[in-house]
């Protein structure tokens, strides 16, 4: 396609703190034409019709009912990562426009990092690490002593893609696995894993050592886990979250560590993000808080953006979309 015929594609900006990452755009450039956010505003008049897709990538930009009204040829918004909570579906389909994510690329490096947070936390890692570098150089092991995680109970809140991956690991920890989901998966699939089903999500929470949550945010599962599901946990019990900070009630999990309701926290998620730097959490040695980096990882996040490419080419073409959200 000559360089003028390809589509327009909006994005909100390249590089920087939440930009397009640089690295990316000569390989877009080759099927889109990029117009950000700022170029947008200052030749409105001209664009407007011409904006058949946007790259929306990790949130930005925010798609509201003035931006939509101002793209009449608006076909797709290809939205990066897993979650869409920070979508209106209804508001979007409304205008006629599809949506799609990258959910099967990022699972394999989520469900990694849920391990990590799950022996960084168990193993004292990020204490120990401060120990080793610190200047006093006598070291007490025996203070020092976590908790094992071969042989624990994991008990997985969301078994999608990625809960299914944290469970293929979590099996060759030999750890005994037990989940909840709305939707109970088929023998086959269980037994690969040794996963055990719990209908209700109180069972799980009070057999598990550590309780992994990777469920998407809806108003179903917001605030899923607050200070009644808190108690029901052993107080040798790890939360680990690496879905959406809202669906841990975060003031009922501060009062829980200090109460020692539970015994520890790895979040790779919160709300906000970043915590004010004076959040409580922030201070507890028995919480270890990652920034929001589940598919952090130079494929992934490649992959992601052909995924997205993919999307809004299959879109624009009248094609089924790969991935395409359905409401
Ligand atoms: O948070 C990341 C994602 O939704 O993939």
């Amino acid at each position: 396609m000559e360089g003028q015929d390809l589509p327009y594609v909006l994005i909100d900006h390249i590089g920087g703190k939440h930009g397009v990452y640089e690295d990316h755009v000569e390989f877009l450039e080759k099927h889109f034409h990029l117009i950000t956010m700022t170029e947008y505003l200052e030749n409105k008049k001209f664009l407007s019709n011409k904006i058949r897709a946007i790259y929306m990538w990790y949130h930005r930009p925010v798609i509201n009912e003035e931006l939509l009204q101002s793209l009449p040829n608006l076909k797709i918004v290809a939205s990066s990562g897993v979650g869409i909570d920070h979508l209106d579906l209804k508001l979007i389909s409304s205008y006629g426009v599809k949506v799609s994510n990258t959910p099967f690329v990022v699972s394999t490096d989520t469900a990694d990092l849920g391990m990590a947070l799950m022996l960084a936390s168990s193993r004292r890692l990020v204490e120990g690490y401060q120990i080793a570098v610190s200047p006093d150089t006598e070291y007490f092991p025996a203070d020092w002593l976590g908790a094992e995680v071969s042989g624990a109970t994991l008990g997985i809140v969301g078994m999608g893609t990625i809960g299914y991956k944290v469970a293929e690991r979590a099996k060759a920890f030999e750890m005994k696995i037990l989940y909840h989901n709305r939707n109970r998966r088929n023998k086959e699939e269980e037994s690969a894993v040794g996963a055990i089903y719990c209908k209700k999500i109180d069972d799980l929470l009070q057999q598990s050592d550590f309780v992994l949550l990777s469920v998407n945010l809806t108003p179903q599962t917001h605030k899923l886990i607050g200070k009644r599901e808190l108690e029901l946990m052993k107080p040798t019990a790890t939360l680990i979250n690496t879905s959406r900070g809202l669906v841990v009630d975060q003031d009922a999990l501060v009062e829980a560590l200090q109460n020692k309701v539970i015994k520890a926290a790895a979040l790779d998620v919160t709300y906000p993000e970043p915590l004010p730097r004076d959040h409580p959490l922030l201070k507890m040695k028995n919480v270890i808080i990652t920034p929001h980096i589940g598919s952090a990882t130079k494929k992934t996040r490649r992959l992601m953006m052909e995924n997205m490419m993919e999307s809004i080419q299959a879109g624009l073409a009248g094609l089924p979309i790969p991935n395409e959200v359905l409401l």
